[in-house]
């Protein structure tokens, strides 16, 4: 490589500073480790609460140097809230507030350290304090390229009259020239895209963050790859008039010394069949907020009649899963389900033998882990950009089955199981049908030069970046 460093050097001095969220934060030390790999080194800024979770993943701890900052008080979020798998989703734009004011302990970290290149993707502030210091700026979205295609592009302003919420139809609405008609909201799912253009005093809305962040970085970037998201990633391109840069799922590789899986979690699905457990997890936020949803959730994959294991928040108003738990249900699904409010490790659990299905929120770090692992998939979104996700994969990838809802939005126990059995019921013409699709994807994903050939690329494109 050429002589572009800030001290003459051909590696790169990088400073990353993710959204407050563990879907971003792991999304973006995945990345680190992948341009760690190649000599560059990396200061990786995080809320203190985060660390212990996130240092494991660190593949190179000489070059990648963790930077812990304080998130300060925020009137209105529970004493302690550092990231958002403390608070609900409806109070993230306190969170946001929070990490507006890390600002300038982040300027004093950006003065001393003088890096090529800052990544962020929340902090709309970092290309004003990284441009006098001579650094770079990318805002790389760990989301898919279709969700902000929808709605996080100048086209997709709307104008909020008198504060009034928008109907749900206008909210369905895809901006001028989106390129797609399968990857859309029906109206009554577009209700969850309302905190996108709502004002909140001190942080605006979260399009207006989006769209400063977008329009005032150097690039932008996105974990994705032309092969699933094209058409969405050049509408990107043309709505900001700024260069897309892709670097491919940005997974983790088998290292030869990665730690095991969980001996309570390995003993456990070692007892069964392969390919017969159902394992359901929903991300690192709480997403299934109402209790009778996650009712329905235990009580469908009871009823599939399959060993299961779901590792979810617990839902709004009770502070363990135990307690949400029906009525009677831990006796029924003894010795064959296990609800669990902690953390696994979703990774390994997909890779193990018995694993036969994920039941998925379709988180986009999540759907990325299912494509690439040979289990049968079932899609249960519940915010917009998990629906979209799941459109992308049921509807143009055809790799999965979605769950059906009712008119309310909900769904059932019935549609639950139905849609494990869909997947999973011996010569199902659906299962047959996704898994073949599935098996066409994970090779071209999996492909030896694939992943490589992104990363080298995104390299590229950051050298040019840094000397231009
Ligand atoms: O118990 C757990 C839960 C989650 N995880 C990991 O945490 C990550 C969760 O990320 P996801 O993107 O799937 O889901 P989250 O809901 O946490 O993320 C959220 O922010 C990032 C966006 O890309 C997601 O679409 C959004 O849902 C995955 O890599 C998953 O393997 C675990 O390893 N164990
Ligand atoms: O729900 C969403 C619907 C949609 O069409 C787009 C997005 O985009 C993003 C996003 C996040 C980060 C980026 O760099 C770009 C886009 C969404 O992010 C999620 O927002 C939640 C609310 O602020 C937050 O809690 C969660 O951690 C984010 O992943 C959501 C949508």
């Amino acid at each position: 490589m050429g002589d572009f460093g800030s001290d003459g050097s051909s590696s790169m001095s990088i400073v990353m500073y993710p959204w407050l969220a563990f879907g971003h934060m792991t999304a973006f030390l995945h990345l680190s480790n992948k341009l760690a790999e190649k000599g560059h080194e990396i200061v990786f800024l995080l809320p203190k609460k985060a660390l212990d979770q996130v240092k494991p993943l660190n593949l190179y701890p000489n070059l990648i140097t963790f930077h812990t900052i304080s998130i300060p008080h925020v009137k209105g979020l529970p004493p302690g809230a550092e990231t958002n798998s403390d608070i609900p989703f409806f109070l993230t734009h306190l969170l946001a507030v929070a990490m507006n004011q890390t600002r300038p302990e982040v300027e004093t970290i950006l003065r001393t350290n003088k890096p090529d290149l800052v990544f962020y993707d929340s902090a709309d502030w970092i290309p004003e304090i990284a441009r006098p210091v001579g650094a770079k700026t990318v805002c790389y979205n760990t989301v898919s390229a279709a969700s902000i295609a929808l709605t996080l592009v100048p086209a997709a302003e709307r104008e909020i009259i008198d504060g009034k919420e928008m109907s749900a139809e206008e909210l369905a609405k895809p901006p001028l020239g989106y390129p797609s008609s399968k990857v859309v909201l029906l109206a009554r799912e577009a209700k969850t895209l309302s905190f996108v253009w709502r004002r909140h005093e001190g942080v605006g809305s979260f399009f207006d963050g989006k769209v400063t962040a977008m329009r005032n970085c150097d690039a932008i970037a996105i974990r994705t790859c032309r092969e699933t998201e094209g058409k969405f990633c050049d509408y990107i391109e043309s709505q900001y008039n700024r260069p897309v840069y892709l670097t491919g799922p940005v997974l983790p590789v088998d290292e030869p010394n990665k730690t095991s899986l969980e001996p309570r979690w390995a003993d456990w699905l070692a007892k069964f069949k392969p390919g017969s457990v159902v394992f359901c997890a929903f991300g690192s936020q709480p997403v299934v907020e109402k209790i009778d949803q996650f009712q329905e959730l235990c009580l469908g994959l009871e009823a599939t009649g399959l060993p299961f294991l779901v590792a979810i928040k617990p839902p709004s108003g009770v502070s363990t899963v135990e307690e949400a738990l029906p009525e009677g249900f831990q006796e029924r699904v003894r010795g064959r389900g296990v609800v669990y409010g902690g953390w696994v490790q979703q990774p390994m659990i997909l890779d193990h033998p018995s694993v036969g299905c994920f039941v998925s929120h379709c988180g986009f770090g999540s759907m990325w882990e299912s494509l690439m692992s040979d289990c049968q998939m079932v899609l249960v979104p519940q915010h917009g950009e998990q629906i979209l996700n799941a459109r992308l994969m049921a509807e143009e990838m055809e790799v999965a089955v979605e769950v059906e809802r009712e008119e309310n939005g909900w769904f059932s126990r019935r549609s639950l199981e139905d849609a494990v059995k869909s997947v999973m019921g011996e010569g199902s013409e659906v299962g047959e049908k996704v898994r073949k699709n599935h098996d066409k994807w994970r090779c071209v994903l999996s492909d030896s030069g694939f992943a490589d050939g992104y990363i080298s690329k995104f390299e590229q494109n950051l050298t040019d970046l840094v000397k231009s």
